[in-house]
């Protein structure tokens, strides 16, 4: 049953107005995503995504919003955004609107708060679902990359900085977090711009520690979140969905939490003590043994890992490590990243050998 609760007429007129609105806006936007996964990929999956979200949009398109609609007495039908007029590329096009559809749909799931009791809901669920198809169409070589990572070089301030990480890049390194706690605003950017050229330009992903200004700001693949900074359901909606939003864990509890929020990888420490991260305690390898077993999305382990102990690591069942020290106070990063991925991927060549050998055998 279609109410307003406890609202005047010209009020319960103008939500109703506004809801048709946007309802035409995300079914145009989706209809523009659908056409380009239909013609453009032939991807019958991600057409037919579009094709139910429409669909569940027009089921919320009653007569009463339809009628609520006044194109002539609306001052919006003639302003557009001088980038409207432009588009550079397809992924421009579809990320113009996938953005569009977005924020139509928030905008629905507000008022509709106002219009039906499970309208908020029903809109919050479809944006999630749009951020995913968003994220897998124009995020997935983001996805894919993070994927294949192995090792993870986080930054310390250091006045040999862009020398470490790209002596790191040479050695194969491919993800690389910029973290600096008390460096000025303007300097942070700076340097956050000048790494991330850097690491695209071996195709490696840059990704920011705690600020997602910066992250936007600098052109970062995505942010690093703990659990003293912004949640990672609101870094996710304030970066769009093809960004990455990783999130430090310490124990269980943090993990499924990340993990319900959406986290697109987890840091999973420490697992040693550490002066980086000083009077925090170790995590421990039980936490590591226990990451092996529940984690669902890509994770790294780190906290005090070094050439020394990284096979302990890896006999935990880590097979991505995350580190500072290692790196950042080498005195030939190339050659550490190099044994480090060496190490890694001997690892992931005994468990593939052993599948093998399970599959055959078993
Ligand atoms: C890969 C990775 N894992 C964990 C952390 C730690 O993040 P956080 O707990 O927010 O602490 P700070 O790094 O902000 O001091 C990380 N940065 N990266
Ligand atoms: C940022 C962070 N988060 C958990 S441990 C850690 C620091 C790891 O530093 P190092 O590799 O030098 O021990
Ligand atoms: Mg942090």
């Amino acid at each position: 049953m279609v109410r307003l609760y406890n609202q005047g007429v010209q009020v319960q007129a103008t939500v109703c107005r506004i809801l048709d609105a946007n309802l035409d806006r995300a079914r145009e936007g989706l209809r523009i995503v659908e056409e380009w996964c239909r013609f453009g990929l032939n991807s019958a999956p991600f057409t037919d995504e579009c094709k139910q979200l429409r669909q569940e949009l027009a089921s919320w398109h009653s007569l009463e919003l339809r009628s609520a609609r006044d194109t002539p007495g609306d001052p919006g039908t003639e302003l557009t955004h001088p980038q409207e007029e432009q588009r550079a590329s397809i992924e421009q096009l579809l990320q113009a609107n996938f953005s569009r559809v977005q924020e139509a749909l928030r905008v629905i799931e507000e008022y509709g708060k106002l219009y039906h009791p499970t309208m908020g809901s029903a809109f919050k669920q479809m944006r999630y679902r749009v951020y995913t198809l968003e994220s897998q169409l124009l995020g997935n070589q983001r996805q894919q990359i993070l994927a294949a990572a192995q090792l993870y070089l986080v930054t310390s301030p250091s006045n040999q900085l862009f020398n470490v990480v790209e002596a790191a890049l040479q050695g194969g390194l491919t993800l690389v977090q910029y973290r600096d706690k008390n460096t000025d605003d303007r300097l942070r950017l700076a340097t956050a711009a000048k790494l991330c050229q850097l690491c695209h330009q071996y195709e490696a992903l840059f990704i920011v520690n705690d600020r997602i200004d910066i992250a936007i700001a600098s052109n970062a693949d995505g942010v690093h979140l703990g659990q003293q900074d912004m949640p990672v359901s609101v870094a996710k909606e304030l970066l769009g969905g093809q960004r990455i939003v990783g999130s430090s864990t310490t124990n269980p509890e943090e993990m499924q939490q990340a993990l319900e929020q959406g986290a697109d990888y987890i840091g999973v420490g420490p697992v040693y003590e550490t002066p980086t991260k000083a009077g925090k305690a170790a995590a421990g390898l039980d936490y590591v043994r226990y990451a092996a077993q529940y984690a669902t999305v890509p994770w790294f382990a780190i906290g005090g890992i070094s050439v020394n102990n990284v096979n302990d690591v890896i006999g935990a069942g880590a097979e991505r490590v995350a580190v500072v020290r290692s790196l950042m106070q080498a005195q030939h990063p190339t050659l550490i990243v190099q044994y480090f991925l060496a190490q890694l991927n001997r690892r992931q060549s005994v468990k593939a050998l052993q599948g093998d050998y399970n599959n055959n055998h078993g």
